[in-house]
């Protein structure tokens, strides 16, 4: 069924309505619900950046909705000359992160439509631009749900699931991708429950998941990262079911720190491990995960929440925000048009 855009009831992080955008502040739950308005592809692109909106989806949400305020500024009457500007502030957004592949993906989405109708007027491509940065904003929510109902068969009445980080709705357009599944598995009438990792040190799943699925009044028990691995020998986690930010041709997975770890976790303890995720997020252009660029955040992250810190000032620090999943670790990638396993070459290539 689908969802009425204006059910305040369903979490959408962020609206674009009548060439006006806002963005949940996802820096401030759970404490805080802000909304900020966004009316610059520069402030869209610092947005992306400190994570005010995260989450592949999510991003290339905005990175669509901010190439139009690009394409919307640009005061220039020869559509070629529009085209290089459009393309010079497309490369501005496209620097804020580099890890989501959704992000190059609804960019290059905005300039194909744009170079595809250099011979209308500049008014034209504007207005064409706005349309399909709407498009991209609202099929997102319906591509998750297409991944929930093919994914919710996979999940058994009962299931106790694990997620890592945030891959809800607050990561996408609505409804989720991981979190889709388990909405969709739900509303099948199967009994499942989730146990979320915290997810050092971002806290998308203490701060993001737990907020969301208690809002929705889905059952779900927050735990620290480090915790995974006793659940699972204690025989406490069903599955695993997470997002992607970047999938290879071969089925590498790149995902958000400790990714990994959940998924070495699971083999040792064969419980299945799932990735949601939509085709946008599959990079065919990739051979395997070695190609993909894993962000390096601010060790401050690390450090402290908050004006808290949490070490000795001084002290050296790591912060990869995401990591590689190897293909064999994966029992399924589930994605809007099917569930793919095994050969993930012959089956990622035979979803486009
Ligand atoms: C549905 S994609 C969500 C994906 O994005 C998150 O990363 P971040 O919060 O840094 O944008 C994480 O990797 C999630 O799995």
């Amino acid at each position: 069924m689908a969802s009425c855009p204006i059910d305040p009831s369903i979490i959408r992080p962020i609206r674009f309505v009548a060439g006006k955008c806002q963005m949940l502040d996802q820096r401030l739950l759970p404490e805080q619900e802000i909304w900020l308005d966004y009316d610059s592809y520069e402030d869209v692109a610092e947005a992306i950046r400190t994570m005010v909106v995260r989450g592949a989806p999510a991003i290339g949400i905005a990175a669509a909705i901010g190439a139009w305020f690009a394409a919307r500024d640009i005061d220039n009457e020869s559509s070629r000359e529009f085209f290089a500007e459009f393309q010079q502030r497309c490369a501005v957004l496209a620097a804020s992160r580099p890890t989501a592949v959704n992000l190059s993906w609804a960019l290059e989405r905005m300039q194909r439509f744009a170079e595809a109708n250099l011979d209308r007027s500049v008014m034209e491509l504007k207005i064409g631009l706005e349309y399909e940065a709407l498009a991209i904003t609202q099929e997102d929510e319906q591509i998750n749900r297409k991944i929930g109902r093919h994914g919710a068969p996979l999940i058994p009445d009962q299931a106790r699931i694990l997620t890592h980080c945030n891959a809800g709705a607050l990561a996408t357009g609505g409804y989720g991708t991981a979190l889709g599944v388990v909405r969709a598995a739900l509303a099948a009438g199967n009994k499942v429950s989730v146990i979320a990792d915290e997810t050092r040190p971002f806290l998308q799943g203490s701060r993001l998941t737990a907020w969301e699925l208690q809002r929705d009044g889905i059952p779900v028990t927050l735990i620290c990262d480090n915790m995974a691995g006793y659940l699972m020998q204690q025989g406490d986690i069903d599955c695993v079911i997470v997002g992607a930010d970047r999938i290879a041709a071969n089925g590498d997975v790149a995902n958000k720190i400790g990714t990994y770890t959940v998924a070495v976790l699971a083999r040792e303890h064969n419980i299945p491990f799932y990735v949601a995720a939509p085709r946008s997020t599959i990079d065919l252009r990739l051979t395997d995960g070695s190609q993909i660029p894993i962000e390096e955040r601010d060790g401050r992250e690390v450090t402290h929440i908050g004006d808290k810190a949490l070490a000795p000032e001084g002290i050296a620090v790591r912060n990869p925000a995401f990591d590689l999943t190897p293909a064999r670790l994966v029992t399924a990638i589930i994605t809007e048009s099917g569930v793919v396993s095994g050969d993930y070459v012959t089956g990622l290539r035979q979803l486009f």
